[in-house]
């Protein structure tokens, strides 16, 4: 007989641990940092069953470099969102996510990304000057101003924009509520354990909301590729284009330009949008609330930001530039350190195709495995103080754990994140402009989490602004 490991304690008789799944979102995150709590102590690896399924959480850091490198297809909970996203590379099955990653790698290159950082500092502008309202008053909640320019610099810079179509803010809202709108229709099925089964999720209304939803956001991908595809045939590629997007090209046009020996289908390409759209959005702006919620908690903290900005960009106004990125070593220790304790995806899913042999567990082909890249983050390797937010810690390399698969943000082995250069370029930047212009108050003891497809504070955490004189 193997091993087994052990079973997260309280599962009942046929729905296992299923019970645990229902209530708010922030009694599911009570439930899901208790099971990788549990898990930590517990030699690093537990049983969790969703009814009949048993899913094994993982978070001892041996174990979990070894899934993620052997094991490359995803579970089937990623199903779930394979309608919108397909053969996009969260989704696709191993066979097809392998030479589609080969292709996409080279367009997620420093030099390709660096061009986006003009379209950031557009954003990025914007949002200060959107923040002014906000100056001097209560604390208020920064999440809806995040999300408009999220979304505005991950849609221009993956999709793009037309400059002669008057409607492009309009579509970017669009493309924002349908996006919102699946999200939550995809939590509604993931807490809902009775619809992970077809037969019952064929027969419900979900369903028939979500297919409306999906109809939505790929039609609005489906006509700016049809439209730019025809344009690109008739060479109207124009200045006026390269104008609207400071000179760069977005991803969409990136992937069109081998014309008529492109790589991949038109729909393959809507899928690789619209997954890299969806993988970016939440993903960002969470961090950028966390970010901001404890740099406003560490008075100190954000004084050294400061002073890093003002020796290397000078006054508020100045452009950030691909040169002046590498050079904000203290702000990107404190992205870091922000990413490590609030880590936005805190799983990942994987499934074995055949056997996977563990330090103490041997598993056989098919079973399902959650990685806890938040418990990988949270790791005693990372020294007596893991729990608390010390940016110092990225500046020594002696005051880092060895192993370099500690840090789990962008989840790792070879599926890991492929745009976590540009997350940090944006994030950089757009720090750099709001820490420039306002200094920031918030308090991260009063912050609880929730969890859906990304862990987030829940909805009411706000954080203050001053202008700088
Ligand atoms: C702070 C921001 C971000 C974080 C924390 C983050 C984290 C992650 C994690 C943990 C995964 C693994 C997901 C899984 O296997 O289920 C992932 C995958 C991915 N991310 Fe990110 N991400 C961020 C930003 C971005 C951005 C800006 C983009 C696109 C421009 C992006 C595109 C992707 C894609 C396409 C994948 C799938 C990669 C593959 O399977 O080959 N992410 N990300």
């Amino acid at each position: 007989r193997q091993p087994s490991p052990p079973v997260y304690p309280g599962a009942l008789p046929i729905i296992g641990h299923a019970h645990h799944m229902l209530g708010g979102l922030s009694q599911l995150w009570q439930v899901e940092s208790d099971v990788y709590r549990f898990c930590m102590e517990n030699g690093g690896v537990t049983e969790f069953r969703l009814g009949p399924r048993s899913i094994y959480v993982l978070a001892d850091l041996d174990d979990c470099l070894t899934v993620a490198n052997t094991c490359f297809d995803k579970p089937y909970i990623y199903d779930f969102g394979k309608k919108l996203y397909d053969r996009g590379l969260v989704t696709a099955p191993a066979v097809i996510w392998k030479s589609h990653r080969k292709i996409l790698n080279p367009a997620f290159n420093q030099q390709i990304l660096n061009t986006f950082v003009q379209e950031y500092n557009v954003q990025a502008r914007r949002l200060v000057t959107e923040l002014a309202s906000e100056a001097g008053k209560d604390q208020f909640d920064v999440v809806p101003y995040l999300k408009n320019i999220v979304l505005r610099s991950v849609y221009k810079t993956m999709i793009g924009v037309n400059p002669k179509d008057e409607n492009q803010e309009r579509i970017i809202t669009d493309y924002g509520r349908a996006l919102g709108i699946f999200y939550a229709s995809m939590v509604e099925r993931l807490q809902s354990v009775w619809l992970h089964l077809p037969v019952f999720y064929n027969m419900s209304d979900l369903k028939k909301r979500q297919e409306a939803v999906i109809k939505t956001l790929k039609n609005l991908s489906q006509t700016i590729i049809r439209i730019r595809k025809s344009e690109l045939k008739q060479n109207l590629y124009s200045d006026s284009t390269k104008e609207a997007t400071s000179g760069y090209k977005s991803m969409l046009d990136l992937l069109l330009d081998g014309g008529e020996n492109q790589e991949f289908t038109d729909e393959e390409i809507r899928e690789h949008l619209d997954t890299l759209i969806a993988a970016s959005f939440d993903t960002t702006r969470v961090t950028l609330t966390f970010a901001l919620i404890l740099i406003g908690s560490y008075p100190d903290v954000q004084t050294r930001i400061w002073k890093e900005l003002q020796e290397v960009l000078g006054g508020p106004e100045k452009d950030v530039t691909r040169h002046d990125l590498p050079k904000l070593v203290y702000l990107e220790a404190v992205i870091k350190e922000t990413l490590r304790l609030y880590t936005p995806a805190p799983k990942i899913g994987r499934c074995s195709q055949s056997a996977v042999q563990l330090k103490d567990y041997t598993f056989p082909a098919g079973t399902t495995f959650i990685l806890s890249l938040y418990a990988m983050n949270r790791n005693p390797v990372w020294g007596a103080d893991v729990n608390e937010f010390n940016p110092e810690r990225w500046l020594n390399p002696d005051t880092l754990p060895d192993n370099p698969n500690a840090f789990a943000a962008f989840s790792i082995g070879k599926r890991n994140c492929i745009g976590k250069h540009s997350a940090m370029k944006f994030i950089k930047t757009t720090l750099a402009y709001i820490l420039r212009r306002y200094r920031v108050t918030g308090n991260i003891k009063n912050v609880q989490c929730q969890s859906d497809l990304v862990l987030k504070p829940i909805i009411g955490h706000h954080i203050g602004l001053q202008l700088r004189t």
